[in-house]
């Protein structure tokens, strides 16, 4: 498991092992893990050009002491310093002595040496960042997107915010991006991560509180002890029956593609209710369908609805009042009534994209994009539902309430290949299925979304997929993660 904690958490941590460590010794740890990143992105230290961007906090000063290490192995460093007097005064004592060039950031202007660096190393600013980056470390910025040599930042990218993954104006690229102690939420978050590039995380001793954790990314041994197993004795209702609640006349596909995720989910049946039975069978003749209402289709588990539904709000009165967990997507989400969720004492799980959730927020969908974490967390308070917000880096934000216990969690798999009619409509069937199978809700959710973006990966291997493939890849991943 990733694990990510806000700024407060990290300087509480560090305050406290500060105090146990000869002065120094935090950043000198910060800095040797820095400049082997460095070395390992370079292959060949002796010789490159390295281009420093230093702000005037502890950011600047792991630059000033990791281009001091490269600088004794035989590169060519360069700082470029935003405040002169204001610079980590023993960082750069470090830096002249191993023979590197100090000089202020306005003469990158006239000598072009970002341009022409082999290495961009981002000091600007870190975890102490505030609002969007001040001209002249905007102008950087531009400067070390335009180069053709690699950016790493230094602790996060300067520009984005370290708790929100919001991103202010400008702000560095990078290539990769070597942190401290602890992943930041907006590593892991979108647009902030789009900015970060590979991940690297340097141990420096830091002790953070598992309770404490804002933001957790399942890896595959977390979601491989998740999946659902059938036992000997195990029938289909042990394994759970899932309710599929989906399509119509106009868009029967819907139902299909759904049906086609809940199969590959493990439960142990799904039940399918709506008017695209015809279409569903004669892909899935193993589906169990019925002509509704969804209160009279016999015992399910969990219940997924909205895929296609058009306007049709006829099942959702059955399917909410139902004392088992129920995933809202896509129409139903617009269809249901914001203060009858709120009164179901069974989970609730909700699948919004971008735009789903602007409409349910009633907000532009550019602040949803730009504020993720926010907005889903907003949308699960509204609905003490768990929320599962699509998108590059989908997010899930369990039910307050819940929230100590179960941090908001971020997919590590997402691809933009996924953008694709009908993905939705497959994910929300594996979760529902999932959610049948037993799994808690923010589990299927976080279950759901990992396999789904793996599927996305193995079908693509590089070109375009429909939904049908993705689908069809769940179980190959399945396996996959199991291992
Ligand atoms: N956590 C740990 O355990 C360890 C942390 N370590 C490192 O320390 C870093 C934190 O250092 P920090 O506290 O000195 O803050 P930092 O990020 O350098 O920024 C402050 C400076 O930036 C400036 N500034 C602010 N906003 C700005 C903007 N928008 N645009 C431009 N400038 C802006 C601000 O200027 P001021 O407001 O004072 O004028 C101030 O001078 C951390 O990220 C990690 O790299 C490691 O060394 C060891 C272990
Ligand atoms: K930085």
């Amino acid at each position: 498991m990733r694990t990510a904690y806000d700024v407060e958490t990290v300087r509480t941590a560090e305050r406290a092992l500060m105090a146990r460590l000869p002065e120094g010794a935090l950043m000198q740890r910060a800095a040797a893990g820095l400049a082997a990143a460095c070395a390992d992105l370079l292959g060949k230290v002796y010789g490159s050009r390295i281009a420093l961007l230093v702000g005037s906090g502890d950011n600047g000063g792991d630059a000033l002491y990791a281009g001091a290490r490269l600088a004794r192995r035989g590169a060519g460093v360069t700082a470029l310093l935003l405040s002169p007097d204001r610079a980590h005064a023993s960082g750069l004592a470090a830096l002249r002595s191993a023979g590197g060039t100090v000089l202020g950031a306005e003469a990158d202007a006239s000598t072009g040496i970002v341009g022409r660096a082999d290495l961009v190393v981002d000091g600007i600013v870190g975890i102490g960042g505030k609002g969007g980056l001040r001209p002249r470390a905007a102008q950087l910025a531009t400067a070390a997107a335009a180069s053709d040599g690699l950016t790493v930042a230094v602790d996060l990218p300067s520009g984005v915010d370290a708790d929100t993954g919001t991103v202010h104006g400008e702000a560095v690229r990078a290539d990769a991006t070597v942190t401290f102690g602890a992943y930041k939420p907006g590593l892991l978050v979108d647009p902030a991560r789009a900015h970060a590039g590979a991940l690297r995380l340097i141990d420096i001793g830091l002790e953070l509180p598992p309770g404490r954790a804002e933001l957790t990314a399942l890896q595959h041994d977390d979601v491989a002890a998740l999946l659902p197993e059938p036992a000997g004795e195990s029938d289909k209702y042990r394994r759970g029956v899932v309710g599929v609640v989906a399509g119509s006349a106009r868009y029967p596909g819907a139902a299909v593609l759904a049906v086609a995720g809940a199969l590959r989910g493990g439960a142990g049946a799904v039940r399918y209710v709506g008017p695209a039975a015809q279409a569903v069978l004669s892909r899935f003749p193993e589906t169990l369908v019925s002509a509704g209402p969804p209160a009279g289709a016999g015992r399910v588990q969990a219940w997924v609805i909205g895929p296609g539904l058009g306007d049709d709000a006829s099942g959702l009165a059955d399917v909410l009042s139902a004392d088992v967990p129920v995933l809202i997507d896509a129409d139903g989400l617009r269809l249901a009534d914001a203060k009858t969720v709120r009164a179901r004492t069974a989970p609730t799980v909700m699948t919004p994209h971008a735009g789903e959730a602007a409409a349910l927020l009633g907000v532009e969908r550019g602040r949803v994009e730009a504020e993720r974490l926010a907005s889903v967390r907003e949308l699960a308070e509204r609905y003490a539902a768990t929320v599962l917000l699509k998108g590059s880096t989908t997010l899930i934000a369990p039910p307050p309430g819940d929230g100590d216990s179960s941090p908001t969690r971020v997919n590590p798999t997402g691809t933009p290949w996924l953008a694709t009619a009908g993905s939705g409509d497959v994910l929300s069937g594996l979760t529902g299925s999932l959610l049948a199978a037993g799994l808690a809700p923010a589990d299927a959710a976080a279950t759901g979304a990992y396999l789904h973006g793996l599927a996305a990966r193995h079908a693509a291997d590089g070109a375009p997929v429909s939904a049908q493939d993705v689908a069809a890849a769940i179980p190959a991943v399945w396996r996959d993660v199991r291992g």
